[in-house]
């Protein structure tokens, strides 16, 4: 009897549905200025723009932020900033975020709607390698600061931000890794079928997912939105 109640399998990764959680409940809350940032970011990059996270991914980070009530902050790859301004609008007046990308001038093209949405304060921007700035600041001071961390950087190197992320990154607060599903190639068994440039990232991933699951400094959950979002709540 029960069932009958059970859907179809793989009804649920339709982009029909990805439209309608877009259109129905993720577009009509996006902030203005995220809206501008968006259309600015298509407008100069063109197909790259699809290095942002989605718009429900905005939403879902902006509520884990403020449930966490998460004050000091750490991005790893700005790009224009969408993730960055959703984090800003996220945090208390006083909160702060350190935004770290190798690419000051894309991180310019947000910073005019960062600006507008009255939110820049909030926000260091350093331009540099992330690993070289994260060691940095473990050396200058090697006292976990941080409650949350957004990681959108360069993939083969999350395992090197990791270890250092472990230590910046409070007990109780929030690793988030970025694309850890991969466009879904994850769970591709024969690498042939992989396209040849996705390779390299999709081998990395999957190793990480692997260290992270049998890590047991953190509390682990993964979750299915954008291309898959891993959050690391620190234990020890
Ligand atoms: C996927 S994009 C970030 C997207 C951003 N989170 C958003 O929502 O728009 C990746 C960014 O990481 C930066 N990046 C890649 N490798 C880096 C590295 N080793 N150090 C610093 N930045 C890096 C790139 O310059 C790029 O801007």
């Amino acid at each position: 009897m029960e069932k009958q109640l059970l859907p179809p399998k793989g009804i649920l990764k339709s982009e029909a549905l990805k439209k309608y959680i877009f259109e129905t409940s993720a577009y009509p809350r996006e902030h203005e200025q995220l809206k501008k940032l968006r259309e600015a970011t298509v407008h100069k990059y063109g197909n790259l723009s699809e290095m942002e996270i989605p718009v429900d991914e905005g939403h879902f980070l902006s509520m884990l932020l403020k449930i966490m009530n998460a004050k000091k902050t750490l991005e790893l790859g700005v790009f224009t900033g969408y993730s960055l301004l959703t984090t800003a609008l996220a945090l208390p007046e006083d909160g702060h975020i350190t935004a770290i990308d190798i690419d000051k001038e894309a991180y310019e093209v947000g910073l005019e709607f960062i600006k507008n949405a009255g939110v820049d304060h909030k926000i260091s921007f350093i331009e540099s390698d992330v690993l070289q700035a994260l060691d940095k600041m473990l050396s200058e001071n090697p006292k976990p600061e941080f409650d949350f961390a957004f990681v959108d950087a360069d993939k083969p190197n999350y395992p090197n931000m990791y270890e250092r992320l472990v230590k910046l990154v409070k007990v109780g607060g929030i690793i988030a890794f970025d694309n850890t599903l991969w466009f879904g190639l994850v769970a591709e068994e024969k690498e042939e079928s992989v396209p040849e440039h996705l390779r390299k990232n999709r081998t990395a991933i999957m190793e990480l997912n692997k260290q992270l699951a049998a890590d047991p400094r953190i509390e682990l959950s993964q979750v299915s939105i954008g291309d898959g979002v891993t959050l690391c709540r620190r234990l020890v």
